[in-house]
């Protein structure tokens, strides 16, 4: 039976914070992903929104066609430059017809783009004297879930953000053939991040027996959204690998052939589902990586 994960795969995951500066944003971004590459990185993961501020009112602002953009351009050439897998967080994406979304990126060492996702679920919460954002004020959400190859490694989903709140995505890309991580750029907020970040990274990770990879910005008490930070790998079984604290660094961990099937053979709910009790609503629903 070949491994879920056939190779040891060394994962970055960048945890930057975003300024109102695109140039200034990207530019640290480079220094970054050329530090992680040269401590061995395959796998580089950038935040949700990291080239502007993550507010609705920057959306519109911010937001660059795809693949004319230079954020595309910009993430291409470093991907070749380094030769690593680059998750490219996600920027605001303007489409032909005017419309707005919260789009993921991933390219492949040679530069092409390997996947793109749209954010699926919009954040809109209204937690009163707390927090008040509505993404659906501008954006539009997408409308597939996104899994893709990185070879020789195997599969991975992709997903953002709140888009980690909806067990089904996630269930539903992970029994895809080959699937050992779900990658989440993201950005939690002071409010929400301290009960829910972590619960919700090591929930899916278990639901599912694969790896976690959730990516955030770094903290700015100067910007009107207060990222929770925290990026972190989650294991299999549910174990936090490594973890971030708020401030900008790089968080580094090992994914390693064998892991999930342990984890799998050990508590065997992959295969104790029960199709006949609820059905198997993953079988219906088609994924792809563009
Ligand atoms: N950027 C987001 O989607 C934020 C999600 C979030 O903070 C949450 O609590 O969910």
């Amino acid at each position: 039976m070949p491994q879920i994960l056939t190779k040891s795969l060394k994962v970055a995951l960048l945890q930057l914070a975003a300024t109102a500066d695109k140039a200034r944003n990207l530019s640290r971004v480079k220094e970054h992903v050329l530090k992680a590459a040269s401590n061995g990185a395959q796998l580089i993961v950038l935040p949700e929104c990291f080239n502007s501020p993550y507010s609705v009112a920057a959306f519109p602002q911010y937001a660059e066609y795809i693949p004319s953009g230079e954020t595309t351009t910009f993430l291409s050439s470093l991907a070749r430059e380094t030769a690593t897998y680059l998750i490219g967080g996600s920027i605001p994406e303007r489409d032909d017809a005017g419309k707005l979304f919260n789009t993921s990126l991933s390219f492949s060492p040679a530069g092409e783009i390997i996947a793109k996702h749209r954010k699926v679920h919009l954040f809109d919460i209204d937690i009163p004297g707390k927090i008040r954002f509505k993404e659906s004020e501008v954006l539009t959400g997408g409308d597939k879930i996104t899994v893709f190859d990185i070879p020789p490694y195997g599969n991975v989903g992709l997903a953002i953000c709140y888009d980690i709140r909806f067990p089904e995505l996630a269930s539903i890309a992970a029994r895809k053939e080959g699937v050992f991580a779900m990658i989440y750029p993201g950005a939690f907020n002071t409010t929400t991040g301290p009960l829910h970040w972590d619960l919700l990274g090591r929930a899916r990770a278990v639901d599912n027996q694969i790896y976690v990879i959730m990516c955030s910005p770094a903290r700015d008490l100067t910007a009107g959204y207060h990222a929770y930070g925290s990026s972190m790998v989650v294991d299999p079984n549910g174990l936090i690998l490594d973890k971030a604290n708020e401030g900008e660094e790089i968080v580094y961990a090992e994914l390693v052939p064998g892991r999930i099937e342990e984890v799998r053979s050990g508590i065997p709910v992959t295969t104790q589902r029960r199709y006949d009790v609820y059905p198997d609503v993953g079988d219906k629903v088609k994924t792809s990586a563009l």
